[in-house]
């Protein structure tokens, strides 16, 4: 299965990168990476731990140099970038740098102040769930609810791009649903961003497109739907034949299939076959098979349901497509 490189041009981009390198020591963190995210979308980017993300990222944001290439964020060079061009930006860093002694209020006034056109400190509050803890200290705070004080840092001050570095980290999941329904309103309002997430639903749901980093290149980006080529999405039909094996085989047709499989264990009124299931792989079986092909550790997923894409209990044996074990 060959990864589509989609190197798609994008003009008037908010981010535009060509042959970004960032050396640390002899090792190349980030290798020549050519990317554009245009102005509106919600772009993904994902890799495994330690494959260039968040170098990649902090160069955009203007907190890293760069050791080669070219980048332009909102038409300027981050490394050139001064206080009106940040005061344009959004940042939700992936550690939490908020004073604790300052309620949460206070917190979001004071940071209101330094954007020439922040939104209202109570309507941020009420956007990121935090009306209860308003009053609070931020050091009494739980982890999810002070890395809900971050994203509401991050969105005060308006940002007309928006970097999430694993925002919703320690969210619980009706936390982490709820702060989907924010990044949909602020894509509503026409607001970039730029995700970095290690949970693929959470890129899936939020990503008009997505790019994946393994080893510091960008083995694959594009449509949600098109990472990791089309062969990556075809379904797979699973069951247990009469012999007790369990056999899949992956198939442009799974109804026709199915049909097949009923018919040849008795016709329509016949047995069910065992254990049957139609599974179309998600985002998560197609970037963990594009990591393991490009040589990268998978990590650990977060809280998506593991697909059975890739598991079998039991025997197994794998068919051809075209022909019913
Ligand atoms: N300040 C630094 N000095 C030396 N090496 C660094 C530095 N920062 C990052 N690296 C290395 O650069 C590589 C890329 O790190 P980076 O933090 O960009 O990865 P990442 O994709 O964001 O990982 P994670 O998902 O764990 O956050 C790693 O090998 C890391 O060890």
């Amino acid at each position: 299965m060959a990864t589509s490189n989609r190197k798609t041009e994008i003009a008037d981009a908010a981010v535009r990168v060509r042959g970004l390198r960032k050396d640390y020591g002899g090792k190349h963190a980030v290798d020549g990476i050519d990317l554009d995210v245009a102005r509106g979308e919600t772009f993904a980017l994902l890799g495994p731990n330690g494959a260039g993300k968040s170098t990649t990222v902090e160069i955009l944001e203007g907190y890293r140099s760069r050791t080669e290439g070219e980048v332009s964020v909102l038409g300027t060079d981050p490394a050139r970038g001064g206080l009106d061009w940040k005061a344009r930006l959004g940042i939700v860093l992936q550690s939490t740098g908020e004073s604790g002694v300052m309620t949460v209020r206070e917190q979001l006034k004071q940071f209101a102040g330094y954007y020439p056109n922040p939104r209202p400190v109570d309507e941020v509050i009420a956007a990121v769930g935090l009306e209860d803890q308003a009053g609070t200290r931020i050091a009494k705070l739980s982890g999810g609810q002070k890395r809900r004080v971050d994203v509401a840092l991050g969105i005060i001050g308006r940002p007309e791009l928006l970097f999430l570095d694993e925002p919703t980290t320690g969210f619980d999941p009706e936390a982490r649903r709820e702060f989907w329904g924010l990044i949909r309103g602020l894509k509503s309002e026409g607001t970039t961003i730029l995700l970095t997430t290690h949970y693929l639903d959470e890129a899936a749901r939020l990503g008009d497109r997505a790019g994946v980093i393994i080893g510091g290149r960008l083995v694959d980006v594009g449509r949600i739907d098109e990472i990791g080529g089309a062969d990556a999405r075809v379904p797979i039909v699973r069951w247990r034949g009469a012999d007790g094996l369990v056999r899949e085989q992956r198939t442009q047709a799974p109804a026709a299939l199915v049909a097949a499989l009923v018919a040849e264990s008795g016709g329509t009124g016949g047995a069910e076959p065992e254990d049957l299931e139609v599974i179309r792989p998600s985002l998560e079986d197609v970037y963990l098979d594009l990591v393991r092909r490009h040589g990268g550790a998978p990590e650990a997923s977060g809280d998506t349901e593991t697909s059975a894409a890739s598991e079998t209990s039991g025997a197994s044996a794998s068919t051809q497509e075209g022909a019913i074990a």
